[in-house]
């Protein structure tokens, strides 16, 4: 099947769309990349979504919903056509959407007990009647609804990109938020052990963007951070922050490390009479310790460390993260044969392609969830699509 991944991820900086081919070959999927494109947002999207994530009114959530569904479409048709495809030859979309809240831990409703919730979005009905394809998406709530935190998904992925029969791997992503999966030599799914670890590029995004009063969006190359000195004490501070000191199934986001959290850090910073640099640089070091703390909750040997996500392209946390694991190897996902922008975008083109063959992808002792369940809600493309798969059910 040729199918296209969609994502915006917590950084919300742009729709990012991979297509690839997907062959199921011994019971493992095989992917083979075909095209990637980018659609950025404006800056000024940007920054309504990072608003919008905290004290949205619905009147907004309501717009832009349908608004990211017209660039998530936009993003499908740009690399379908980079492909020299036709939308006519692509079998399926999966579209994570645009996160905009996410309570994991969920809140307590009379007759009914704990309600988890979590909300992306990006409208599917508009994507597939734009493209024509059939498109799943909606990937989270299932989990939810049984008993799961809803993220990380991506393990899944992980496991099928990067398991290896005598090495024990720690993938690592440093999205806004910084997540791993540890698979063990020889492991499969059912083996892997993966949570969200907290701060990345989030927290640093926000100090650039607050003390560039807005002028810059994050620190490109780690430079700032490069120029500044971690300030331990602080360091020391940050490491006690709870997330990191709660036990797995966990999961995070804006909601824990936004505006609020980045504000009280930049007060701390000037009664402490640290420079922005000095800040950047701590919270580069945090982010990579937080990272190397997850070993707590990993039992097997760690042979290669490996790096996706836009913090492979800050120096000051990849030079953190190899002190952190010394004398491990740090590698990225591209040393690896796999793109780091892409990657995330490619997973949920495999998380669709699995429903699409009624494979359950939730990796329930990563999520919480008391069982694997099938992911996403499908919003047929055209009649002649909802045919194939009701054929397929059958
Ligand atoms: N050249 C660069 N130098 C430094 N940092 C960069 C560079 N390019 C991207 N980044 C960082 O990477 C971030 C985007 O990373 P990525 O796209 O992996 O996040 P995301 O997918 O939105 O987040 P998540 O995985 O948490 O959902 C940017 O906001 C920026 O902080
Ligand atoms: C709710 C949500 O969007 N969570 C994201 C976020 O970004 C990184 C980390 O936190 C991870 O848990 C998840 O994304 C990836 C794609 C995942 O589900 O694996």
């Amino acid at each position: 099947m040729k199918v296209v991944g969609l994502m915006s991820g917590t950084s919300a900086d742009g729709v990012d769309a991979a297509l690839v081919s997907i062959v199921r070959r011994g019971g493992t999927p095989r992917i083979t990349p075909l095209a990637f494109a980018s659609l950025p947002y404006p800056r000024s999207l940007q920054q309504r979504i990072v608003e919008l994530s905290l004290h949205g009114c619905v009147d907004d959530i309501c717009h832009l919903n349908t608004y990211l569904g017209e660039l998530f479409a936009k993003a499908a048709l740009r690399v379908i056509q980079q492909s020299k495809c036709r939308p006519a030859d692509i079998d399926l979309i999966g579209s994570h959407g645009q996160t905009i809240h996410h309570l994991p831990k969920g809140r307590r409703e009379p007759g009914v007990g704990l309600v988890r919730s979590t909300l992306q979005i990006g409208e599917p009905a508009v994507i597939a009647e734009r493209t024509g394809i059939t498109t799943v998406a909606n990937f989270r709530p299932r989990d939810m609804a049984a008993g799961g935190e809803g993220a990380p998904l991506v393990p899944y992925a992980h496991a099928v990109a990067f398991g290896h029969a005598r090495r024990g791997r720690l993938v690592v992503n440093i999205g806004g938020i910084g997540n791993v999966t540890y698979l063990p030599p020889g492991g499969g799914v059912a083996d892997l052990r993966a949570f969200d670890t907290g701060p990345g590029n989030m927290v640093l995004d926000a100090i650039v963007h607050e003390s560039s009063k807005g002028q810059s969006a994050y620190d490109a190359g780690g430079r700032r951070a490069r120029k500044g000195t971690v300030n331990r004490a602080l360091l020391t501070k940050l490491m006690a922050h709870p997330f990191l000191t709660r036990c797995p199934p966990k999961s995070t986001g804006r909601e824990e490390f936004g505006a609020p959290f980045v504000r009280n850090l930049l007060a701390t910073q000037r009664q402490a009479r640290l420079t922005v640099e000095d800040l950047l640089a701590t919270c580069a070091a945090w982010t990579a310790e937080a990272i190397g703390s997850s070993r707590r909750w990993v039992t097997g040997e760690i042979h290669d460390v490996i790096v996706g996500g836009g913090g492979v392209y800050n120096r000051a946390i990849m030079a953190s993260l190899r002190q952190v694991f010394e004398p491990t190897p740090v590698l990225t996902f591209d040393e690896c044969g796999w793109s780091s922008k892409a990657f995330e975008a490619t997973a949920f083109a495999l998380l669709a392609y699995d429903t699409y063959h009624g494979q359950c992808t939730n990796v329930p002792q990563a999520t919480g969830a008391h069982h694997p369940v099938l992911l996403g809600a499908v919003v047929p493309g055209s009649p002649h699509m909802l045919t194939k798969w009701a054929r397929l059910a059958r």
